[in-house]
């Protein structure tokens, strides 16, 4: 394994160890077994972003994907949520292996296991809060029950007085728990979040973090790629790239 290293949150950081949760004793939710990727660079040189890399995220852990700007926190976000396929190793999503399935069921396992929140937090601008939310579900249809829980997950993240707006009204704290709420809409086993803080003011950036932990507490695994040391220093867990 090159330039990793990984801890248990409660091993470092700006806070005392009794401060830090213990980490959540879940079933796993994604796990990363003896994962290996590496890069051809333009220059010919090889780059190894993981060897050998092994991760195991419990439902209701929050794991942050940590390092410097190219250290490979995307790349390794984008394998644990099989956008990229790995160049070796194993990715499981509820125990089950996710390398190597076609792009059908892929996607049924997707729908089942995997929210992402994009970093920025794309939103339809055109479209209401809820509209927004019920993006996920537009496939199967929308019932009564699905918007209830709509409704019920813009009032657990504070949106509730926004369902009917139009998103383009949103801050950028509320579009990033908008896409919280849109990426847990199907009740995933795992949210996958890109740099979630990344541009907002420190106040707003807290209360992200706060709906990333109420996130995890409904019984989601959260895997996180950032570099802001609030996000690491909240997280149960953490993956430090170099
Ligand atoms: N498909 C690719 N082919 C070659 N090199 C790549 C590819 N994807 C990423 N890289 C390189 O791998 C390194 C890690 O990229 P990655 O985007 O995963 O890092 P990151 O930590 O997420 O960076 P940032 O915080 O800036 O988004 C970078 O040097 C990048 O240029």
């Amino acid at each position: 394994m090159r330039g990793l290293l990984m801890r248990r949150r409660h091993s470092a950081g700006s806070k005392g160890a009794a401060d830090r949760p213990p980490v959540p004793a879940g079933p796993p939710a994604v796990e990363l077994d003896r994962v290996t990727i590496r890069y051809t660079e333009a220059d010919g040189n090889e780059r190894v972003i993981v060897e050998d890399f092994s991760l195991t995220v419990p439902r209701g852990a929050v794991h942050c994907l940590a390092g410097r700007s190219g250290s490979g926190k995307t790349s390794l976000l984008r394998v644990a949520t099989a956008t990229q396929t790995p160049d070796s190793g194993e990715v499981r999503w509820a125990e089950t292996p996710v390398v190597g399935l076609n792009h059908k069921q892929l996607a049924a396992a997707r729908r089942k296991h995997m929210g992402y929140v994009d970093q920025g937090a794309t939103v339809i601008e055109e479209l209401t809060v809820l509209d927004n939310v019920l993006i996920p579900a537009m496939p199967e249809g929308i019932t009564p029950a699905i918007t209830e829980r709509a409704h019920e997950l813009l009032g657990r993240f504070g949106l509730a007085a926004a369902a009917r707006q139009k998103a383009r009204s949103l801050s950028g704290g509320e579009r990033q728990r908008l896409a919280i709420v849109r990426g847990l809409l199907l009740e995933p086993t795992a949210l996958a979040m890109d740099e979630p803080t990344a541009s907002l003011d420190r106040s707003t950036a807290d209360t992200v973090i706060e709906a990333m932990h109420t996130a995890a507490a409904s019984g989601a695994a959260l895997l996180v790629a950032s570099h802001d040391p609030e996000v690491i220093s909240s997280a149960h867990t953490v993956t430090r790239l170099v």
